[in-house]
């Protein structure tokens, strides 16, 4: 017969417990509330015995309503965040190729739904995905991962080198109410 104060512990260990709630659907699709305006989409590696083949973007797919006008990589160091930034005029459009990357959004937008929402999207290079950050949400990209990422990103806008449209914020800034720890980045 155990004793009653260990039934007793176990009961106090239960009601203090956090049960794990729905964050993915059978289809394995994030059921977390996105910012208003963003799409993600898992693409296709195909894979053989001499390489692989991944398609990247595809108006076809009408995942995009805007089509391919511009296409530029960039990567981040490990331990390294991008951020904070913002693009009044146009949204990016990230395909991760090699890494780990967290991309935290945070809608500041006045009129938006999901205004004062922050999301920790996670992307890999085991599951390659499409995401966009749209036009006024201020965003961060951290390399959590032990290599150099590789974004390729299809903005919707080309780049106007003389008068680039990208808003900074220090990492650090008391005006977006997510902190990072333990990186690099722009103060
Ligand atoms: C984005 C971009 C930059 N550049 C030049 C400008 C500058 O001299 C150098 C580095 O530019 P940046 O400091 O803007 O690069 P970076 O901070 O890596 O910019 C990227 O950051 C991540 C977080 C994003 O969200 C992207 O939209 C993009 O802004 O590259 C181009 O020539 N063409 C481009 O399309």
């Amino acid at each position: 017969m155990p004793m009653p104060d260990s039934e007793d512990i176990q009961d106090r260990l239960i009601a203090a417990a956090v049960a794990d709630s729905q964050s993915v659907d059978a289809s394995g699709r994030s059921t977390r509330a996105l910012v208003h305006g963003v799409k993600i989409r898992d693409l296709t590696l195909h894979t053989d015995e001499r390489g692989t083949v991944c398609e990247m973007f595809d108006p076809r797919w009408a995942w995009h309503e805007d089509p391919l006008v511009f296409v530029y990589h960039f990567t981040i160091r490990p331990g390294w965040v991008k951020g904070w930034a913002m693009h009044q005029c146009h949204e990016d459009r990230y395909c991760l190729l090699q890494g780990e990357m967290k991309l935290v959004m945070y809608d500041a937008r006045p009129d938006s739904p999901t205004h004062g929402q922050v999301n920790e999207i996670y992307l890999s290079e085991q599951r390659r995905q499409l995401v966009n950050v749209p036009a006024g949400v201020w965003h961060a990209d951290e390399n959590i991962g032990n290599k150099d990422l590789m974004v390729v990103n299809f903005p919707t806008i080309q780049y106007d080198h003389a008068a680039p449209d990208k808003i900074r914020l220090p990492l650090d800034t008391d005006l977006i109410p997510y902190r990072f720890r333990d990186v690099k980045g722009e103060q």
